[in-house]
């Protein structure tokens, strides 16, 4: 039966810059299109799309938390059928290439067929998380879902065969992407924010405000820039809508589109590498290359003062003051905010010589501008 299905396969091949690259060394797999097989299988019959709309996308679930809608609803489209067989089944680390703005993650769902080893394993922001479904491959049916910028890797497979099918997941709709959530003030953040902001001391004279956002967003053309704040998800989703909230105007600005302008011709990790270099705090770095006067730039702490909240909710901002107060007083001209909350966008694999081939460009780190 398997021999079967495995004699009307093909190799499996994987997408660098826009092209489809066979390469076994980097992924040894079989794989039917579906224009080649049809299931009956679909993953919001047992319940598979419900959990990944609460875990993934919260914010999407109307009166969650009381916190409010995002964008309603998430569609699951069939990708492929892949079988990766002993011995050397395998797929080096890489992340999906995203079909379209709206995609947001991935399903593999693994069907029972026996098999050992073949582990997915999971990367963002340097956790790592392992799905081992060799132990159970034979009766159970199996599935993991993740975010389109975390890095994965499907490790050897050492015995029998791993049967997935695996999914685009998209946001059904984008919701109204001037207010995405709509009910901003219900989040933990907003009473923080209120009180950051009402303090006679902070930015009296106004300012920017900036945060590097926790998530990477397809955004390299203009269909994907239209997508934002539309797309924005998790914790960025939060400090866009409750700065908006507080009446701010908030605004979305690509990083390394700047930095980039006289390094033409390099890739996101290439252009990456110089900033990550050892020593240099990134964030840092890069508020400095913002700020009006770099050498001015303190960081500062407001830990709020609140009931129930932890001191790590406060926020780590960075003010700049110019060197020279007239009359002795502190002008604030700019100030350029980082936080606790969030770090640099890309993962912590960036730093390391890892393998992945797929196409980062897709996700170049952003900031969010408040002014
Ligand atoms: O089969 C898996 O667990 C993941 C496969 C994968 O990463 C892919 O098809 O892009
Ligand atoms: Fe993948």
């Amino acid at each position: 039966m398997l021999g079967c299905l495995l004699h009307y396969c093909q190799p499996a091949t994987f997408g660098v810059g826009g092209h489809d690259v066979l390469d076994e060394k980097y992924r040894k797999a079989a794989k039917l299109d579906t224009s080649q097989f049809s299931t009956d299988f679909h993953p919001h019959n047992c319940g598979i799309l419900d959990s990944i709309q609460q875990i993934l996308l919260p914010s999407t679930i109307r009166g969650g938390q009381g916190v409010g809608i995002g964008p309603q609803g998430i569609r699951a489209e069939l990708y492929k059928l892949n079988i990766y067989s002993a011995p050397s089944g395998k797929f080096l680390s890489h992340v999906d290439t995203p079909r379209g703005v709206m995609q947001f993650g991935s399903l593999v769902v693994c069907l029972p067929c026996q098999h050992e080893g073949g582990v997915l394993r999971v990367k963002h922001r340097g956790e790592i998380v392992d799905f081992a479904w060799g132990y159970t491959s034979q009766q159970s049916l199996q599935w993991a879902a993740f975010y389109g910028d975390c890095e994965h890797e499907v490790l050897e497979v050492t015995k029998g065969h791993r049967v997935t099918l695996t999914y685009n997941l998209y946001y059904s709709s984008i919701g109204n992407p001037a207010q995405p959530v709509s009910k901003p003030h219900h989040l933990p953040l907003y009473d923080i924010t209120s009180e950051l902001l009402l303090q006679p001391q902070f930015m009296r004279q106004g300012g920017i405000l900036g945060f590097f956002c926790h998530h990477q967003y397809a955004h390299s053309q203009e269909s994907g820039r239209k997508s934002i704040p539309g797309a924005f998800k998790g914790v960025d989703l939060a400090i866009f809508s409750v700065f908006q909230a507080h009446g701010l105007r908030v605004g979305v600005h690509p990083i390394i589109e700047n930095r980039s302008k006289n390094m033409g011709g390099l890739s996101a990790r290439d252009l990456m590498h110089p900033i990550v270099s050892e020593g240099v705090d990134f964030v840092d770095d890069c508020l400095k290359g913002l700020a009006v006067d770099p050498n001015c730039l303190c960081s500062e702490r407001y830990d709020g003062y609140h009931n129930g909240y932890n001191v790590e909710e406060g926020i780590d901002y960075y003010h700049n003051f110019p060197k020279d107060f007239p009359n002795g007083e502190q002008e604030e001209k700019t100030t350029i905010v980082g936080t606790n909350l969030h770090g640099p966008t890309f993962d912590e694999c960036y730093e390391e010589e890892s393998e992945e081939v797929s196409d980062h460009s897709m996700f170049l780190p952003i900031l969010i501008v408040l002014c």
